[in-house]
């Protein structure tokens, strides 16, 4: 009997626990680890908002000493990997500890690469690079969000180059992630639209990649429907911690898919911009969803149709083209609701600098995924419509 290895699928994932006050355990998990000394990775914003020095209180009254790393921009640089690991050798840490966005968990992630194989970050550029195990990474996400806790990704960028690369490797699944929605209750309006949105794109291209399968699908579609029925009432209403909690785990799941069936268009072309000028990963992700799924949808309708009907949209009795038309005009309505409407133009972005982002684009692993087979070309047609 002959097997395809296209059809096989693996499922990864970090032990979780969700729920308000799951933050509380980190304590108990660097234990399990026999960490008696811990990098404490975040970043300012995080700090301001007086989450790290609650999880430096919780470490502290368990006997474990931990070192703050808080370097770290949004969009983290490479230059902030390699400072942080010199932070972990130079205090001989155990373990990491991350609590942020996807920022400093993945900064988090390369420090643990860089230590453990003691070479540069950028020699790990790329997917399945990793030769040996990573110490044990602990995170708190703090925005729902990039599911970085959850993920297999590791996005970085390298301003030399003006791009965001990514590195791809089950060894930077985190061990553990403790997954607390009262974390994201200081989230700005703004900030909370930007990671929910992003959340939204991780289920819509999971569900819709070409890596897609039986163990992501369920994941894909109920954060989608979790997502779209939360956010709008949650930007309006940011102290609503029931409405973060659904938010959260719509993330959560997404997380859940996107790791596993990879990534697509979206994400390509969102990498490049953000490394081009570094903007906020879910606004550059907002500014090409509905263009992208345009682009995609005649690759494979019958997906999308189940993506449409998961957003709420009747598609009982439209022809394709009308379905077609109704999600991206929905995908625009709920990006408006949550205030979020700029386009690529606004923001700085020209017609000159289309070639440029259309070839870092094209190398970014999360384009091999995408539905619809992407040319040079294809991909230049797609920013235009987004200028
Ligand atoms: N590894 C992955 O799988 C993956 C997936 C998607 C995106 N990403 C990456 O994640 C990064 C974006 O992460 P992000 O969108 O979570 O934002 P972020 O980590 O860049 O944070 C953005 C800003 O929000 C602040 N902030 C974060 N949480 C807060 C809170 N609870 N209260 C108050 N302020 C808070 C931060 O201080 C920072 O100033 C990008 O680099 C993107 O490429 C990674
Ligand atoms: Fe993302």
């Amino acid at each position: 009997m002959s097997h395809s290895i296209t059809a096989l699928r693996k499922f990864v994932a970090p032990e979780i626990i969700f729920g308000e006050g799951s933050r509380h355990a980190v304590a108990n998990y660097a234990q399990t680890f026999g960490a008696e000394r811990i990098l404490l990775v975040s970043d300012p914003g995080v700090v301001a908002a007086g989450w790290v020095a609650e999880v430096e209180a919780d470490l502290a009254a368990a006997g474990i000493h931990s070192r703050r790393f808080t370097a770290v921009s949004p969009n983290p640089r490479v230059e902030e990997v390699m400072a942080g690991a010199e932070v972990y050798r130079d205090h001989a840490c155990q373990a990491i500890v991350a609590i942020g966005g996807g920022s400093p968990m993945d900064c988090a992630k390369g420090i643990g690469i860089v230590v453990a194989h003691d070479g540069h970050i950028l020699d790990f550029e790329g997917v399945d690079t990793l030769r040996v195990p990573i110490p044990p990474l602990i995170f708190i996400p703090s925005t729902a969000g990039t599911s970085a806790d959850i993920s297999q990704f590791a996005i970085l960028s390298d301003q030399s180059r003006r791009l965001k690369l990514s590195i791809v490797s089950k060894s930077v699944v985190p061990d553990v992630s403790l997954i607390d929605p009262a974390v994201t209750l200081t989230m700005t309006p703004f900030l909370t639209a930007c990671t929910g949105i992003d959340a939204l794109v991780h289920a819509i291209e999971a569900f819709v990649s070409t890596g897609s399968g039986p163990l992501t699908d369920a994941h894909a579609l109920e954060a989608m429907r979790l997502i779209n029925g939360h956010l709008v009432a949650l930007v309006a209403n940011p102290g609503d911690i029931e409405l973060r909690a659904q938010v959260m785990l719509g993330s959560m799941q997404a997380g859940l898919a996107f790791s596993n069936a990879i990534l697509g268009a979206v994400h390509a072309m969102s990498h490049s911009l953000g490394g081009f000028l570094d903007l906020p990963h879910g606004l550059c992700n907002s500014m090409l969803l509905e263009h992208v799924v345009a682009y995609n949808f005649e690759a494979t309708p019958e997906r999308f149709m189940r993506v449409a009907e998961t957003l709420g949209i009747d598609c009982r009795g439209l022809t394709q083209r009308q379905v077609k038309q109704r999600l991206v005009a929905h995908l625009g309505e709920l990006k408006r609701a949550v205030g979020l409407s700029g386009r690529l133009g606004e923001m700085g972005v020209g017609s000159s600098d289309v070639p440029l982002l259309t070839r870092h684009a094209m190398q970014d692993p999360c384009i091999l995924t995408n539905p619809r087979r992407s040319s040079q070309r294809d991909v230049a047609v797609v920013y235009e419509e987004a200028l």
